[in-house]
Parts: C-alpha cells; structure tokens; sequence
C-alpha cells in the first residue's frame, strides 16, 4: 500500500493563478515559473516559503564490482574522497559553501572505517556500514535480505531526521568508484533495456574497458534474471548498499511531503527504482542536471522529468543537484516579490 500522497493541488492551482497575475509579461519567466508552481504545491502554500534549510546527504560506498576493471580508478579513492567532503575541500564542498547547503556523509560500506579523524572532523558523517563493500553484481547479489533491508532503514532515517530538524529541500549525492555499474544496471533492469544502450564512460574509460563494462552489466541482467520485474530485487541483485540507501531517503522525503533535488546518474536511478515501489514519488522529485551519461537521461525520461541544467558535469557528489538550488532559490523569490500586474495602476 502506497503511504504517497500527492503535493496539495489547491495550493497549486492559487500558485498558478498568482503566477498568471505577475508583473511580467504570460510565460516570460520560463521555466521558473512552473518550478516555482512545483514548489508551492509540495509546501501547500502560495507564495512558497524561501528554501533556506537545504541538505545534501552524500551516500557512499564500496562496490566489488569496482575490482574487476569497470573504472578508471581505484576503490581506494572512495575512502579518500570522503575525507575530502569532511574537509570540506571536494568540489561539492565549494558548491555547498556557495550555496548555504549543509552536506552529510552516509557511510553504508566503505573500506575505511575513518577513526583517526577527530570528533568535530566526523561529526558530518554517519556510518551505518551494512557490509564491507557490495557485492559484484555480475557475480552475486550485491545485498542478502537483511542487508537490504538495514541499507532501506538507514536511508529512510536521514531523511527522517534532517526533516525533523527542519530541513525544507533535500539533495541526494553519491560517492563510490564503480557505482556507475549498479546504476546503469539497476536501470536497464527497470526499464527491460540491454547494457548496450545504458552503461557509459563514468570516471573516463577507454573504449576496450566500456565494453568490458557493457559485458559485465549484461552478465549481471542475465544472473538477476525475472527478478528484474521486482524493484526491491532489482536493488539487492543489481544495486548496493548506499544505492539502497539513497533510494529509501527519495521515498521517505517524497512521503513525508518534502521535495529533493536529484543529481546525476546514481540519483535518477534510485528515483526510478523509489518511483516504482511507490508510484507518485517522482511529483516530489525535482532533476537539477543532465548526466552526460545515456542511463540518466533514459531514467530521467521515464520519469517525466525535464533536468534544469545541462552543463556536462559528470561529477556526482550531488554537485549538479546543489548548482541546481540556486535557480529554485530564484522560482521561489519571482513568485515571492514580484508585484501583480494590476498594482502597476496602468
Ligand atoms: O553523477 C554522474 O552522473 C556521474 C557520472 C560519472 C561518474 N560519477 C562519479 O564517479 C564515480 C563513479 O564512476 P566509475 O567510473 O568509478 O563508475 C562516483 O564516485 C560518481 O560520483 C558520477
Ligand atoms: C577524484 C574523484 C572525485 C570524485 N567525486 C566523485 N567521484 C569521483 C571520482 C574521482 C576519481
């Protein structure tokens, strides 16, 4: 039974209406307008309120599938990436800082378990390590059961507690060499398609490697087999524990009525994977970029989302979704502050 309800249609139709009666010619705010509408009518309030509480959870992980020659680095870089983010010095941490996001890192398996890093250091990460590295999916389950399980928990109670603590707008990011497989399989799996049309270069691979990696996606299809049917099964033959993870954090922020921003390629695919346990979780779901890689934009597509950027970042960290905040900021403000045309005493 789905727990989902939908963004108030009421607070929608008085956002439209307002929008229509602006101080601007009709449809001259583009696109903002109608994501100004989206964001009212998640808020069920006309104007919105201003996104001032905004944060990214950042998931990471390891994934076994990350040692058989699908990346262009090592999974080595996981762990030292995820001092990055504490540090406050990886790329996502300079776009955070620009724009007032708070980021928290969710530990869901990575090989280091950072206990030389001092309290204050740590104190943006939570660990919640279901296992030591995910499984090779072209080999084995990435996730038994009850792995799966603690990785849904784990996300879902993100989520639950940045909202309790106020959080208006959530971003979902991800860290972890090799997780551009799971994600392109994990689509291909839900959207019935061969890894032929979904897996792309991740990190930067050479052409011999892509194949290898298409090879792999497709060994993975076949050993899921019929359980590719079932979204859940599809996250613990084919996903991971920090995909798991970020996929329960969609749905928890989609049912208790908070919107997200997604980010690139392992983002959108939770959000198809959230969007198929819970049909109506994609109204709360806001893409801020275009991935250069195919399974997002196939994923996106499927999911009736229209990315506000396009800028060629392959990043991930949740920097494309964080780049986005600034233009929501902006919807918000328009709908806000802008005086209605029939103020102008014309
Ligand atoms: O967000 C994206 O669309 C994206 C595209 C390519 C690579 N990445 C990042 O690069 C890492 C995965 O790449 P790979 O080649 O190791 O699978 C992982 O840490 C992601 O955050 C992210
Ligand atoms: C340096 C580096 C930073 C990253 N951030 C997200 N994925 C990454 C992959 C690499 C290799």
């Amino acid at each position: 039974m789905s727990r989902m309800s939908a963004p108030s249609r009421a607070a929608r139709e008085h956002a439209e209406r307002r929008l229509g009666a602006l101080a601007t010619p009709p449809g001259a705010l583009g696109r903002l307008g109608g994501l100004a509408v989206q964001v009212a009518a998640c808020q069920g309030q006309v104007p919105p309120r201003p996104l001032e509480d905004v944060r990214l959870t950042i998931f990471a992980g390891d994934h076994g599938v990350a040692e058989h020659g699908v990346s262009a680095f090592p999974p080595a870089i996981t762990g030292a990436m995820v001092r990055t983010f504490l540090a406050g010095s990886a790329g996502v941490s300079a776009l955070a800082a620009a724009h007032d996001v708070r980021v928290r890192v969710l530990d869901l398996g990575v090989d280091d378990d950072f206990a030389d890093l001092d309290e204050t250091t740590r104190s943006e990460l939570t660990r919640h390590k279901v296992r030591r590295s995910s499984g090779a999916i072209h080999l084995e389950d990435a996730l038994t059961p009850d792995e799966l399980e603690r990785a849904l928990e784990a996300g879902a109670e993100v989520a639950r507690d940045a909202i309790a603590d106020g959080a208006q707008l959530l971003l979902s990011g991800d860290m972890g060499i090799g997780n551009t497989t799971p994600a392109a399989a994990m689509i291909s799996a839900v959207l019935d398609l061969r890894a032929g049309e979904v897996v792309g270069r991740g990190t930067g691979i050479d052409e011999p490697t892509l194949r290898h990696k298409t090879d792999l996606v497709d060994q993975a299809l076949d050993r899921c087999g019929p359980r590719r049917g079932d979204p859940r099964e599809v996250l613990a033959a084919l996903g991971s524990a920090d995909l798991a993870a970020a996929t329960a954090y969609l749905l928890q922020a989609a049912r208790s009525g908070v919107p997200v921003v997604l980010d690139g390629l392992m983002s959108v695919a939770c959000a198809l994977v959230a969007e198929r346990i819970d049909p109506g979780a994609r109204d709360w779901f806001i893409a801020g970029h275009r991935s250069p890689e195919p399974g997002q934009s196939l994923a996106l597509e499927a999911l009736g989302l229209d990315p506000l950027l396009d800028l060629g970042m392959r990043l991930g960290e949740g920097s494309g979704a964080v780049t986005a905040v600034p233009v929501l900021r902006s919807a918000v403000a328009v709908l806000r502050e802008v005086a209605l045309l029939e103020e102008l005493g014309v």
